[in-house]
């Protein structure tokens, strides 16, 4: 059997860049992760693609999906789902993949406490006038929703206690740098390279 692949865990609060670095760091070693497609009930946006961006299902089949213990964790952010189907994250650490998520604190913490041995990564923004820029920047929200994601914001980024890494996303680039630095890291992490070292040598 393949040596079980490692959860990397990345979040924040909403805007900061989570989706923006992501994607930075896939363009660049897209090969070497797989990505978790979450579900969510909010409306698609232009330009997203069911099945790509998000799977995109009603409040029941969500709650379903609930119901039948299909989620690794979920949250309910400004009005609406957001979650993990467990499926592809077993099958892909089963298999040896090393597996990304993007999702918000919540769920973060739900998978700290099922996932011992995951990667927990928090990218926070310079500041929060920054951030709310940012939000702004996105013009997909508005001002009361803006409003709503700043004071979960800063509630958000009290989280960050609970998290192994902290990165400032100043300039994607170099925050993409800083995660791909430590996920390399990661791997050399002596718990994680040992039980398999042992296994080569021989020596238990
Ligand atoms: N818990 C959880 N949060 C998620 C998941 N997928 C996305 N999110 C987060 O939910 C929040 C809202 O997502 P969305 O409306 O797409 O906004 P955006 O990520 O800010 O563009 C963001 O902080 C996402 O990172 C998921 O599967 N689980
Ligand atoms: N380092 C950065 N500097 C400036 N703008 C950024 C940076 N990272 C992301 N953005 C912009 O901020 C907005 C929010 O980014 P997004 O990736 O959607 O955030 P999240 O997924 O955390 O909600 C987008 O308009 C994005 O282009």
């Amino acid at each position: 059997m393949a040596k079980r692949g490692m959860l990397i865990v990345l979040s924040g609060p909403s805007g900061v860049g989570k989706g923006t670095v992501r994607k930075e760091i896939f363009s660049q070693e897209g090969n070497n992760f797989d990505y978790s497609i979450s579900m969510t009930t909010r409306q698609m946006r232009p330009g997203e693609v069911n099945g790509k961006d998000y799977y995109f299902v009603s409040k029941e089949e969500f709650e379903k999906e609930i119901a039948d213990g299909g989620m690794l964790e979920y949250a309910q952010y400004v009005d609406n789902y957001y979650g993990t189907p467990l499926k592809y994250v077993n099958e892909m650490l089963d298999a040896g993949k090393d597996v990304f998520l993007e999702i918000e604190v919540k769920g973060a913490m739900q998978v700290r406490e099922k996932v011992s041995d995951g990667l927990f990564i928090f990218l926070t923004p310079p500041d929060l006038m920054e951030l709310r820029q940012r939000i702004i920047n996105r013009g997909t929200d508005d001002l009361e929703t803006i409003d709503k994601r700043m004071e979960k914001a800063k509630d958000e980024i009290e989280m960050m206690q609970n998290y192994d890494y902290a990165v400032v996303n100043d300039e994607v680039t170099k925050a993409a740098e800083k995660i791909k630095t430590i996920i390399r890291a990661e791997r050399w992490r002596v718990k994680r390279f040992l039980p398999d070292y042992k296994k080569q040598l021989g020596v238990d």
